[in-house]
């Protein structure tokens, strides 16, 4: 076999720095004998490779391709070298448990290919409530000696269950028990990443995860504290009968909301974002006000003015109002007194005409018609309220949600309507033909019925609010009879309606020939 041409450009300098002046034959001899073995060895390669290409099927050669790499990651990773955190149970006192066990353990458990572990352990476990009920958590861990690869950012994290100790030397406080850790190692060059990156992500990660675990609950002012239920209000964004676009633009406005820590800080703006519900009553202000919680897996605090005699009572309320929670202060337009109630001291105003009171009257069509009061708040003013929430409130905590209900945002005060204050202003309105379909979902899970059309026209012609419709159709479980139901409550409604216009004009048409004829006399 011809060996290859020296085609190298590189040769003839090298030669030429090689070519000493005296005997020079023999080194010059020696420098070609090299390059011509170093060719016949290259096109030796060559050929093995094209026959090896020719003779291997593919899957060998992928199979031999995966063992090179497999030997490259790990003899070449000897060279690199390699960083672990420890993370323990305990500390060494054994006295106090580490609150990053908890968080790693929970983060690695959502890492966990159970398919890939040999052993495994599962833990169930029950919390206490501080109202005394229980729930169970269940979570998968690695056994010590177990192992996971975790990926951020590109950079590959063996996380490793690791056991140390278990003698009988009852150390201070350990009872010579053997301690669990977690190990996180990763290669030295990524040991900021690490420290500033990953142990904070694994961190808020779990923290996300127990906020979506946990009870809500649902907490209400009595005197300068609050006191808490658990919360288990069903609504969701999937059961709210509501525009679908105005459901959507809230659901994303919660979304960047949470998102903008960052953001927040960066502007200089306090991270809380304010919510003005508005609409008839029975429309779902709050339920979406439970929706919203159950959707951010905040608390709820329920604010009662009424309750509240003094600032300092109200600002000591706010400020011992968690992160992560939603304030809601319902019915606003009736919450504070006006001038002359105040003077008397009276808790009642004769004159209120809001519709609402603490509960919805969904079969009240005279919602609009003068009522007695609840009690408001006396002592606190609703712009102290808002320049607490915009001043002190704003700097003492962090994202949280505020909202305010009112059937009337005409009556509404205007410093609360001033741009800036409220973030977004929802109208709950009465039920059209898409917040139906959602309840005929909900309650029937039917898409499509053969008196969906009239359903459909007699509520374009009808005011109704989600919570009558609700009412109907829940008096029967069967779909059929309940739309049935519905059907004929919403005929009545139209022929009512008809009947009061058509009053309405008569008595419109006598006073005018009245007043003709008065004129006339
Ligand atoms: N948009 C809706 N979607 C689903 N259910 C609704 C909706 N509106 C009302 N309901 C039903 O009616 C009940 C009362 O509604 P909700 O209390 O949310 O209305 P509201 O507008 O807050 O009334 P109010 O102004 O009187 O406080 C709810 O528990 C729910 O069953």
């Amino acid at each position: 076999m011809d060996h290859l041409p020296l085609t190298s450009p590189a040769a003839p300098a090298v030669a030429a720095s090689l070519l000493p002046s005296q005997g020079g034959g023999r080194v010059l001899d020696a420098y070609k004998t090299a390059l011509a073995t170093a060719a016949s060895a290259a096109a030796y390669a060559v050929m093995a490779r094209s026959m090896a290409r020719e003779l291997l099927p593919d899957e060998l050669r992928a199979a031999a391709r995966w063992c090179a790499v497999f030997a490259r990651a790990r003899f070449g990773r000897g060279e690199k070298e390699r960083h672990t955190i420890v993370i323990r149970h305990q500390f060494d006192t054994g006295y106090s448990e580490n609150h990053l066990f908890d968080a790693a353990r929970a983060y690695v458990a959502t890492r966990i290919d159970p398919r890939a572990m040999r052993r495994l352990c599962l833990a169930r476990s029950r919390t206490k409530e501080p109202d005394g009920s229980g729930r169970w958590n269940t979570l998968l861990c690695m056994e010590p000696g177990g192992s996971t690869v975790d990926v951020f950012g590109g950079v590959e994290f063996t996380w490793n269950c690791v056991e140390t100790g278990g003698d009988d030397k009852k150390g201070k406080g350990g009872g010579g028990r053997p301690r669990e850790s977690l190990e996180v190692s990763f290669d030295a060059e990524h040991t900021e990443t690490a420290l500033e990156r990953y142990i904070p992500f694994v961190m808020s990660t779990a923290e996300q995860l127990q906020l979506r675990d946990r009870a809500l609950r649902i907490f209400m002012n009595e005197g300068r504290s609050w006191h808490g239920i658990n919360h288990h209000h069903p609504a969701t964004f999937d059961t709210l009968a509501m525009d679908p676009v105005l459901k959507q633009s809230v659901v994303d406005d919660l979304d960047r909301f949470l998102k903008r820590r960052d953001y927040y800080r960066r502007i200089g703006k306090a991270w809380k974002r304010g919510y003005l519900l508005y609409g008839p009553p029975g429309t779902g202000k709050s339920s979406l006000v439970a929706a919203m919680a159950n959707y951010l897996r905040f608390n709820l605090y329920d604010l009662d003015l009424s309750e509240v005699r003094l600032n300092s009572a109200l600002q000591k309320l706010l400020i011992h109002m968690p992160n992560k929670s939603v304030l809601v202060i319902e019915d606003i337009d009736c919450c504070f007194d006006n001038a002359a109630a105040s003077r008397n001291g009276l808790d009642m105003d004769p004159n209120y005409s809001s519709g609402s009171g603490s509960g919805s009257d969904s079969s009240d069509e005279n919602w609009a018609q003068p009522r007695v009061a609840p009690p408001k708040a006396r002592g606190i003013t609703l712009s102290g309220l808002l320049n607490f929430i915009d001043g002190l409130w704003s700097t003492c905590g962090e994202e949280r949600i505020i909202v305010f209900t009112t059937n009337y945002k005409d009556r509404l005060d205007s410093a609360l309507l001033r741009p800036g204050r409220m973030d977004m202003h929802v109208y709950m309105g009465y039920c059209g033909w898409e917040a139906f379909k959602t309840l005929a979902r909900n309650y029937f899970l039917v898409d499509d019925h053969k008196m969906f059309p009239e359903i459909q026209e007699l509520l374009s012609a009808v005011e109704v609010t989600p919570a009558e419709v609700s009412e109907m159709l829940l008096r029967s479980e069967n779909g059929d009879v309940a739309l049935g139901i519905l059907a004929e409550f919403l005929r009545e409604k139209r022929r009512r309606g008809r009947k009061e216009t058509k009053e309405e004009k008569d008595a419109t048409e006598d006073k005018d020939e009245e007043e003709v004829a008065e004129k006339a006399a």
